[in-house]
């Protein structure tokens, strides 16, 4: 597969045995040759995700000092504001020429400042367009279909306001917006605008540019989903680029909503992935796994 599928996710509503079939059939295929889906037909209004990005644009609009107060301290809360350049998602090059905003869960929301209404809504619509994704992937995986929703329902995804400002100066030699990495969870759900720049490696290696299409939303699968899996679903590496024309002077905005397990939850090889081969990684707690991550990125 040299081209990330578009599936319907409304097929799972259906009644009829062979609909739920057909999703769980597309979205194995999916997971397993390029681990990217665009979503068509998933229940979150354009209106509210509209309202997220003007939400987004006004915060990254603040001035430094005050971004700085609800500075990211420390992978325990995660939460909070990184600068440009403060992350590498591919350690050996430098900094992402990026800023972002993580908004852990909704008990502990930053006081410091105006949290748009908007956002607390577009969480909890997320984590429910996540588990309806998520019980597709039960289904391709012939689980039970509340196993995925059942081993998410604390919640700990961190939505992600994402800002890639326009280019000010010339960027240091390997430096571009988001350095190729995968994603550490189960599944993140991606928001973009018109700018483009997110690439995704196919599995021979090639880069392939990831529009964004009009009533869509990205799924891709992450780290946790691969292990959880024994690599029957790819955990795939993208970057965003710097666009090489005009786009250059533009800002590019993005939303990412990475679903976690719950801490507890032991991510161990799958009964129905062991057929091939034998287990290849050895057990960890979801919040374990993903402490060790953000250590590593920071
Ligand atoms: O901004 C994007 O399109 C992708 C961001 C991303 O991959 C990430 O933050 O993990
Ligand atoms: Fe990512």
């Amino acid at each position: 597969m040299t081209q990330i599928p578009i599936i319907d996710l409304s097929l799972i509503h259906n009644k009829d045995i062979n609909s739920k079939q057909k999703i769980g059939k597309q979205i194995y295929q999916a997971c397993h040759e390029i681990g990217f889906i665009y979503i068509k037909k998933y229940n979150l209004s354009s209106t509210l995700i509209d309202q997220v990005f003007d939400y987004s644009k006004y915060l990254f609009d603040l001035p430094l000092d005050v971004k700085q107060n609800m500075a990211w301290s420390d992978e325990f809360s995660n939460q909070g504001y990184v600068g440009i350049e403060r992350e590498r998602l591919n350690p050996n090059n430098p900094g992402d020429l990026k800023e972002a905003f993580n908004v852990v869960g909704l008990d502990n929301l930053p006081t410091s400042l105006f949290i748009s209404p908007a956002i607390p809504i577009f969480y909890q619509a997320c984590s429910e367009v996540a588990n309806i994704i998520l019980t597709a992937f039960s289904l391709a995986l012939e689980l039970p279909e509340d196993f995925f929703t059942i081993n998410h329902n604390q919640k700990n995804h961190t939505l992600r306001l994402l800002h890639y400002p326009a280019l000010q100066q010339q960027p240091k030699p390997g430096q571009i917006r988001a350095g190729e990495h995968s994603d550490y969870g189960s599944i993140t759900l991606l928001f973009q605008d018109d700018m483009v720049g997110l690439e995704v490696q196919t599995a021979t290696k090639e880069w392939i540019a990831v529009p964004k299409i009009a009533d869509t939303i990205l799924v891709n699968t992450g780290d946790l989903m691969q292990r959880w899996t024994n690599d029957v679903f790819r955990s795939t590496k993208h970057r965003v680029m710097i666009p090489n024309d005009e786009k250059v002077k533009f800002s590019r905005y993005s939303i990412a909503f990475f679903c976690h397990p719950n801490q507890d939850t032991e991510i161990a090889c799958l009964e129905s992935c062991k057929t091939d081969k034998h287990p290849i990684y050895s057990p960890i707690t979801a919040g374990e796994y993903l402490l060790n991550r953000l250590q590593a990125t920071y």
